[in-house]
């Protein structure tokens, strides 16, 4: 079995460096798809209720006789369930879709709640999304009882900024071990970074590879750069034989993030299972790399009035 490198949570625990992103994997390739990455020495997959795919992998899953210590299964309770009284329940239908008794890992998705109902994304004649009046730290708690009851092994968080970190820390009887956020060398989050792990907060960083945006002759979406061809990013994988999007990875990992690339391409997700460091001067000249982008933003995806949620954390710095 490969060994994968991993990060230290604040108690000891090591969850897998890379995992396994499944958002947008086409209906019924995750099959292969799994059976593919627990081969290439996979041992973590990120999920989440949203994805509509949570029945799939634990199909797969199971198909594969994925040994349930051998993999680290992270999900996350949608904007839908953040009500108390639905935590438990949304919890409970992961565990079935997902066919296991736990979950390693139970993301809050974002801060922020919507109208429950089975629309995940609920919206008004307007086109605006219809948010539900309900305090993330009330969420929170119900979140903790999972822990509790032995349904999760540990709790945290996704799309949080540092005030509301801080807001939630204050209360927090169990504290989150994670926070999962865009970020890749467009979206540094340097600060962001540094305030999570001065608290004991692993990051998760999430479109590790700056996600769908086009390669080679077709344009990146909405006007944003491809970061796949980086010049930067293509001169060292030049130089170290490697691929940009491994480089990109790498600069990752050398910070200390654990990355969720997705992939159902078999090269591709092998590819993206690095087992290399950068130097600190590789690392250093990426660093250098000023753009900035972000593709997950509230106020473009759900309704301008949401721009709030990222306002603190621009990913600017
Ligand atoms: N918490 C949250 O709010 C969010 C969490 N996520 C999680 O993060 C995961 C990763 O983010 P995602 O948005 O999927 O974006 P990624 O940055 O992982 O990019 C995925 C895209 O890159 C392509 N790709 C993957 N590997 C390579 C490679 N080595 N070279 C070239 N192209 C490659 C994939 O195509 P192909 O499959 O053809 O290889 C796919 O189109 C998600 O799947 C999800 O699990 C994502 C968004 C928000
Ligand atoms: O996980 C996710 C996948 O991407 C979606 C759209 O960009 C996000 O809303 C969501 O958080």
């Amino acid at each position: 079995m490969v060994h994968q490198r991993e990060v230290k949570l604040a108690n000891g625990t090591g969850i897998p460096a890379i995992g396994l992103g499944t958002w947008q994997a086409e209906p019924g390739e995750l099959t292969e798809v799994i059976q593919e990455a627990w081969a290439a020495g996979y041992h973590h997959i990120d999920a989440a209720h949203y994805y509509q795919n949570e029945r799939e992998i634990g199909t797969a899953l199971r198909m594969t006789e994925v040994p349930r210590d051998q993999i680290w299964l992270t999900s996350k309770v949608w904007n839908t369930d953040h009500r108390p009284e639905r935590v438990g329940p949304a919890c409970d239908q992961t565990l079935s879709d997902l066919q296991v008794e736990y979950l390693d890992l139970y993301l809050m998705h974002w801060p922020i709640a919507f109208v429950p109902g089975d629309d995940l994304l609920p919206r008004d004649n307007k086109g605006e999304i219809k948010v539900d009046d309900v305090d993330y730290k009330d969420t929170w708690r119900a979140m903790e009882k999972l822990v509790d009851e032995g349904k999760v092994r540990y709790i945290g968080v996704s799309n949080f900024t540092i005030k509301q970190l801080e807001d939630l820390l204050k209360v927090a009887r169990i504290k989150p071990v994670v926070n999962q956020v865009e970020c890749n060398v467009y979206l540094p989050q340097y600060e962001l970074v540094e305030y999570c792990q001065k608290h004991g907060i692993a990051v998760t960083a999430y479109r590790p590879l700056a996600g769908r945006v086009k390669v080679g002759d077709e344009k990146p979406s909405s006007g944003h750069k491809a970061l796949r061809e980086d010049p930067v990013l293509t001169k060292i994988a030049q130089r170290i034989n490697r691929t940009p999007a491994q480089v990109a990875i790498a600069w990752l990992l050398k910070r200390g993030i654990i990355a969720i690339p997705k992939s159902s391409n078999p090269q591709r997700l092998r590819e993206n299972l690095i087992d290399f460091d950068l130097t600190d001067e590789d690392a250093a000249e990426i660093s250098k790399i000023g753009v900035r982008q972000r593709d997950c933003n509230p106020a473009n995806m759900w309704s301008p009035s949401l721009d709030y949620l990222t306002k603190s954390d621009e990913g600017t710095k």
